[in-house]
C-alpha cells in the first residue's frame, strides 16, 4: 500500500551556547530517520526521555523545520514549502498535545477552539456552529460543551476537547504526542478507548508518541523505538513485544511492570549504566555501545565501537545492530510479558 507519509534521512540539530561560549554546540535531536507511515495504522515512537520523540513529531508537522532531509505527505514535499503554502497541504495532518491545559486558550469558547481550523478555511458562523456541535458530540462531551469556557472542564474533558479541534478540519493524520501523560491513570483509559474508537469510525492514521508501553502495547499497530536521535528498531507491534531484535528494545520492554515477573536480568547493566549519553557528545559506532549488555556478553566486539549499524530491512522487523541475529539467544531470562494497563 502507498505510504501516507515518507519521510528520509531527517535530520534536526539544535544549536546551543553560542551566546555564552563564542561558538555553538550542536544537539542532533533527529539524527537521520527514514519512516514511512501507511494508511489506517498507528505507528507508536517510543524511547526514553531526551530521545527525539517530540522532535520528530513536531519537525512531521513542520511546526520545526528540519536541518536536512525530507518529509513528503500525500505526495507532497512538506519541507520545500514556504509557510503560507503549509497551511493547505498540512490541513489533513493535526496534532494533539501532551498538556491539554497548555494547547487550549483559556479566554476563548470551547466553540471558538474547536471550529478555528475551520475558521482559517474561512466557514461560515452558521456551518462552524454546526460542526462545532457534531464534533463535540463525536469526543462525548455534547453540544452544550461548545458555549463554555475551558477551565470549566477536567483535564481528561479538555483533552476531549483538544481531540474535537484535531478532527475539525477532516484530517487523515494525527500525531498523538503524549498525548496521556499528564492525565489519571483512570481518565488515560477513557481517552485510548477514544482514540482507537475514532480510527475505526474516521479511517484515522495515527503517529503516537509516548514512553507509556502498556498504552503503546494496547494502541500500535507498528513500533518504533527511539534511541538518541534515531530508529534502532522497527516491527509490527506483536513482533517486537513478543522478540526484540535490538539490545535497547529488551532493555526497555524489561522497564514495563510485569504481572508478578521478575525485571528481565538485561536491564540491570542498562539501569547500572546510568542516562543515556548526551546528544551533545554522540558514542562513535554503535550510539548504544556504552550501555550494551549484549556488547559486554559478546565479548566486547570491535564494530561496536568503529562502525555504525543502520536498520537493515529483514522482511517486516528491522533493528540496527550487528548482532541483532543474536540478541534473543543471549537474553538472559525469558523475556517479560507486558501488564495489561486497562
Ligand atoms: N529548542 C531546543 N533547543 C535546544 N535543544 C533542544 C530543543 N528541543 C529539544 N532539544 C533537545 O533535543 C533532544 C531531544 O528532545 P525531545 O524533546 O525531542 O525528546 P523527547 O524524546 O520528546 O523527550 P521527552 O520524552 O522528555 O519529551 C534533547 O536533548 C533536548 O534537550
Amino acid at each position: 500500500m502507498a505510504a501516507l507519509l515518507k519521510i528520509r534521512d531527517l535530520r534536526v540539530s539544535f544549536s546551543i551556547g553560542a551566546k555564552f561560549f563564542g561558538r555553538g554546540r550542536n544537539v542532533r535531536a533527529v539524527d537521520g530517520i527514514d519512516l514511512d507511515v501507511t494508511a489506517g495504522e498507528t505507528l507508536a515512537i517510543v524511547g526514553e526521555s531526551g530521545c527525539g520523540k517530540t522532535t520528530l513529531g513536531r519537525t512531521i508537522a513542520m511546526l520545526q523545520r528540519p536541518s536536512s532531509g525530507s518529509v513528503e505527505f500525500m505526495g507532497v514535499r512538506l519541507d520545500r514549502l514556504r509557510s503560507k503554502d503549509l497551511r493547505n497541504a498540512r490541513r489533513s495532518m493535526q496534532m494533539i498535545f501532551q498538556d491539554p491545559n497548555a494547547s487550549l486558550d483559556p479566554r476563548q469558547s470551547v466553540e471558538a477552539i474547536v471550529t478555528e481550523p475551520l475558521l482559517i478555511a474561512g466557514a461560515s458562523t452558521a456551518l462552524r456552529k454546526q460542526r462545532a456541535a457534531e464534533l463535540l458530540d463525536v469526543v462525548g462531551l455534547g453540544a452544550e460543551a461548545g458555549m463554555r469556557l475551558p477551565r470549566a472542564f477536567s483535564g481528561g474533558q479538555r483533552q476531549r476537547i483538544g481531540i474535537a479541534r484535531a478532527l475539525a478540519a477532516s484530517p487523515k493524520l494525527i500525531i498523538c504526542d503524549e498525548p496521556l501523560s499528564a492525565l489519571d491513570v483512570s481518565i488515560q483509559a477513557q481517552i485510548v478507548n477514544l482514540l482507537i474508537e475514532l480510527q475505526r469510525r474516521f479511517g484515522l492514521t495515527y503517529i503516537f508518541i509516548s514512553h507509556d508501553l502498556a498504552v503503546v502495547r494496547q494502541m500500535a499497530s507498528r513500533i518504533a523505538v527511539m534511541y538518541l536521535g534515531t530508529v534502532v528498531e522497527l516491527a509490527d507491534a506483536e513482533r517486537l513485544f513478543a522478540a526484540p531484535r535490538h539490545p535497547y528494545t529488551v532493555a526497555l520492554l524489561s522497564a514495563v511492570p510485569t504481572l508478578g515477573g521478575p525485571v528481565h536480568s538485561a536491564m540491570e547493566p542498562l539501569l547500572a549504566s546510568g542516562d543515556p549519553p548526551s546528544p551533545l557528545n554522540m558514542p562513535r559506532g554503535c550510539r548504544f555501545h556504552p550501555r550494551c549488555w549484549l556488547r559486554k556478553k559478546l565479548g566486547d566486539p570491535a564494530i561496536c565501537t568503529s562502525q555504525e549499524p543502520r536498520l537493515v530491512a529483514t522482511d517486516t522487523h528491522q533493528a540496527a545492530c550487528h548482532f541483532a541475529d543474536e540478541t534473543a539467544a543471549h537474553a538472559a531470562a525469558p523475556l517479560p510479558v507486558a501488564a495489561e494497563a486497562f
